[in-house]
């Protein structure tokens, strides 16, 4: 008898192009969303977008309420959770990088209302992903969360941020190489599920990506628009799958351990891009594709080093050798890498 099922959740609108931060009021009509709105921002997309918003939707009749998040973790959900309860909130709006949709995504599942994403910065894949991701003492979750019942991602908005947090998508969408490589090694030696249509989306949207390294630059539009394509085409990759496996292997577990031993030192996306590079060596060998990965990074104009990420050659290592211990995702790392072995790939691939 057939038993399998699966339930993907996509958004039911994704609004992106030039100054479509002027829609957001006829986005949440569309969707039919009634009562008061809580504005989920951090402190540079607040002024940026969730003022903007705030005004916008005064002068359309609602009541928006906007808090702040500094940091992404549990205890900032629980407050985000603990304000829209006490203010009778309907539903959220996650408003800047990917800690405050984030935070948005996981407090509106808790509630159980609708949240709508609206990135600022197109610096990680999490737009559209039903995912949410929190580091936990030691730890890092990546939990089920209310997917966006609408994305609205405004080009002009996102061309006018920093360019790293550009290259900084770019890279977190490179490195969908090797997360793809290590969801299939886990599906071959541990028989993980893996959904054939998730990871070959996921792998054309890096390629389809790399393709088009040479036309992404400063202040385009147009370059912002293919990223948060890509960007929206990732996540989709992890809706499909019910998981970030699509998109987050042991790179990304190098990333997660590199946030706990140097705070704050890089961008997400740069990490698991110099992740990647580590990774991919691991996958092919000296002479395989990790020199492809490089050169997509360097095309990018993101770190392909550890000095250009601001940590020290032991960090890497450590995190290199502490990666597989976060989370029970089989990867390449397997049981772990010895000392010796990370100081080997880390330097012959150039990152130390
Ligand atoms: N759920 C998922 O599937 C995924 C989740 N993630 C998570 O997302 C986070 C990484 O996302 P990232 O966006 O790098 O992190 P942040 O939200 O911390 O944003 C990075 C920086 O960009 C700033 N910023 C955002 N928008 C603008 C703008 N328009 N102009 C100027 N500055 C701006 C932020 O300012 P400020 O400091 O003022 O906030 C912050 O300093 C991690 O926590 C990661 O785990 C990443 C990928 C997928
Ligand atoms: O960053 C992500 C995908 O790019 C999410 O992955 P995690 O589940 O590892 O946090
Ligand atoms: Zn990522």
């Amino acid at each position: 008898m057939f038993e399998k099922s699966t339930w993907i959740r996509l958004p039911r609108n994704v609004v992106m192009g030039h100054d479509v931060l002027a829609d957001v009021g006829a986005v949440i009509a569309d969707t039919h969303l009634t009562g008061r709105p809580l504005i989920v921002t951090s402190p540079t997309p607040k002024s940026v977008a969730g003022e903007p918003i705030v005004d916008q939707l005064e002068a359309d009749g609602l009541d928006p309420l906007l808090t702040i998040v500094e940091t992404a973790n549990f205890q900032a959900v629980e407050r985000v959770i603990e304000t829209a309860r006490s203010a009778d909130v309907s539903y959220l709006l996650g408003v800047g990088g990917g800690k405050a949709i984030d935070i948005a995504k996981m407090a509106a599942d808790d509630l159980g209302v609708d949240f709508i994403s609206v990135p600022t910065a197109a610096s990680h894949d999490g737009i559209v992903s039903g995912r949410g991701s929190v580091p936990d003492g030691d730890t890092r979750h990546s939990v089920a969360a209310a997917p966006p019942i609408a994305v609205i991602a405004d080009t002009n908005v996102i061309a006018e941020a920093p360019w790293e947090l550009t290259t900084a998508g770019c890279a977190d969408i490179i490195s969908n190489y090797t997360a793809v490589k290590d969801w299939q090694l886990a599906n071959r030696l541990q028989n993980v599920e893996y959904s054939e249509y998730a990871g070959a989306l996921s792998q054309m949207t890096a390629e389809m990506l790399v393709d088009r390294a040479d036309s992404i630059k400063p202040g385009l539009e147009e370059s912002a628009w293919l990223v948060v394509k890509a960007l929206v085409s990732s996540g989709v990759a992890m809706s499909i799958a019910g998981s970030s496996r699509p998109a987050s292997g042991a790179e990304h577990l190098f990333s997660h351990q590199l946030d706990r031993i140097a705070p704050g030192a890089a961008l997400h996306g740069h990490q698991v891009g110099v992740g990647a590079i580590m990774i991919e060596y691991l996958h092919s060998g000296e002479k395989g594709a990790w020199h492809d990965v490089r050169d997509a990074l360097e095309r990018i104009d993101a770190p392909t080093t550890a000095d250009e990420l601001g940590v020290s050659a032991e960090d890497v290592v450590d995190a290199l050798t502490s990666a597989h211990e976060i989370r029970d995702r089989y990867t390449i790392l397997g049981g772990g890498i010895s000392e010796e072995a990370a100081i080997q790939v880390a330097t012959t691939t150039g990152v130390i």
